[in-house]
């Protein structure tokens, strides 16, 4: 028994365990930092028992969120009903969660992204190590990055992805659910003792009751999967809130699926096929999120009243972000800068509803453009 804890304590520890913290405290953001300090509790050989998690203060009928969640042990805005560990303490303070971290978790609707990273400049560990849970992509004029590469460039530390068929609400109630998490060797590696690793990365998010862990390589593959299917489930929404059926749906995750591939292909040529329909972070993400995410409800909403994009968003989610808005309009701005529109019906139809341009009956004229027939060859 004792050469048994004797292996684990020297496989997995190193003079000073590993320091996490979480930044971002949203839907996703404090369910993550749940998984995370379950297990540092659990593991306190290989993590530091406690894990801070930033907070964008705010204020709950008269109180602090941070205390709320510091004092009840819930956030009650964007987690309600569900108890987080103790040993997970919220703060408003960026920099005096981040600066001692080994390991940063990124987990904020895109958006607010680069503002964060601008804060954290040259205040961080340069033998950190980052995840980005986030879904999007970064985009700027005629480029479009994934956002652990704009982690990695903006904060110069390696950064990997985990993205999966990750309702946050069920997983925050330790429904059964698996993600993917893509990781690569970072050039500076500096080994299993001293680094983080495959292993570091499944002990710290792998819940072996309800949160399973794949860990790959295919950092573009798991990262598109994620920025583009939030478009494509408000496509969903559409049909749906229109009535069309199970069958519309249907065609349109094929259509999607297809258009992410195809964009993978053509501008992250490393992304793999496989990760996007066999992985967690591929169909299986598009699937759940066309079934049953807030992008979907939120275009079922718009198909059904009419209302604007921004309006349903507000009125349907209490402050939280329906990330393909934003990624539709990013998407169309840097096909349009690259002339590559047409390749992508769906993508683009999407954006175009949301700005009022189309009206969301019109989705078939664009099945009708790109499923021309050929004639036989002679
Ligand atoms: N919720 C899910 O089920 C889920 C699952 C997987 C991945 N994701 C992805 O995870 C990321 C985070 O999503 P989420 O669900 O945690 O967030 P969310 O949609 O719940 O957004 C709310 C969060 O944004 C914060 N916020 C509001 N204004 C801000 C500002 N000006 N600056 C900084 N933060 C501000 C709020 O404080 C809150 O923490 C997104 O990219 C999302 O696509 C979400
Ligand atoms: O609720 P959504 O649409 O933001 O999707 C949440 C997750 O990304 C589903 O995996």
């Amino acid at each position: 028994m004792s050469n048994i804890v004797e292996k684990k304590q020297s496989e997995f520890s190193r003079a000073e365990p590993f320091r996490v913290a979480v930044i971002g405290s949203g839907n996703w953001g404090t369910t993550v930092a749940k998984i995370i300090a379950e297990n540092t509790n659990e593991r306190p050989e290989e993590f530091v028992r406690d894990v801070n998690m930033w907070v964008y203060e705010e204020d709950i009928e008269g109180r602090k969120l941070t205390d709320i969640i510091n004092e009840e042990h819930e956030n009650v805005k964007y987690l309600p009903g569900v108890k987080l560990p103790k040993n997970l303490h919220a703060t408003p303070d960026l920099l005096a969660v981040a600066s001692p971290a080994d390991i940063l978790v990124f987990n904020v609707p895109h958006q607010f992204l680069s503002r964060i990273l601008q804060q954290l400049k040259g205040k961080i560990k340069p033998t950190a190590r980052a995840i980005s849970c986030l879904k999007g992509l970064n985009v700027e004029k005629n480029s479009c990055q994934l956002l652990s590469t704009q982690i990695e460039n903006e904060l110069n530390i390696h950064c990997g992805v985990l993205s999966g068929a990750n309702l946050a609400p069920e997983i925050a109630r330790e429904c059964w659910s698996e993600t993917t998490i893509a990781y690569v060797k970072p050039k500076d590696y500096r080994g299993k003792y001293d680094d983080v690793t495959p292993f570091t990365i499944k002990h710290l998010f792998h819940r072996p009751a309800y949160f399973h862990v794949q860990v790959i390589e295919d950092i573009a593959g798991a990262s598109l999967g994620g920025a583009l299917k939030n478009v494509i489930a408000l496509a969903v929404g559409f049909v749906d809130g229109l009535n069309w059926g199970d069958n519309a749906k249907g065609a349109i995750i094929r259509l999607g699926l297809r258009e992410m591939i195809h964009f993978g292909h053509t501008y992250f040529p490393g992304a793999k096929s496989y990760t996007l329909t066999c992985e967690s972070a591929g169909a299986a993400d598009l699937i759940t999120s066309c079934a049953g995410g807030r992008n979907f409800k939120v275009g079922r909403e718009i198909a059904a009243t009419g209302k604007p994009a921004e309006q349903v968003e507000a009125e349907l989610l209490n402050g939280q972000s329906a990330q393909g808005i934003i990624t539709a309009a990013e998407v169309y701005e840097f096909l349009s800068s690259k002339g590559d529109l047409n390749s992508y019906p769906l993508l683009i139809t999407v954006y175009l509803i949301l700005k009022g341009e189309r009206s969301a009956e019109c989705i078939p004229e664009y099945f009708n453009k790109t499923e021309d027939v050929k004639h036989w060859e002679d």
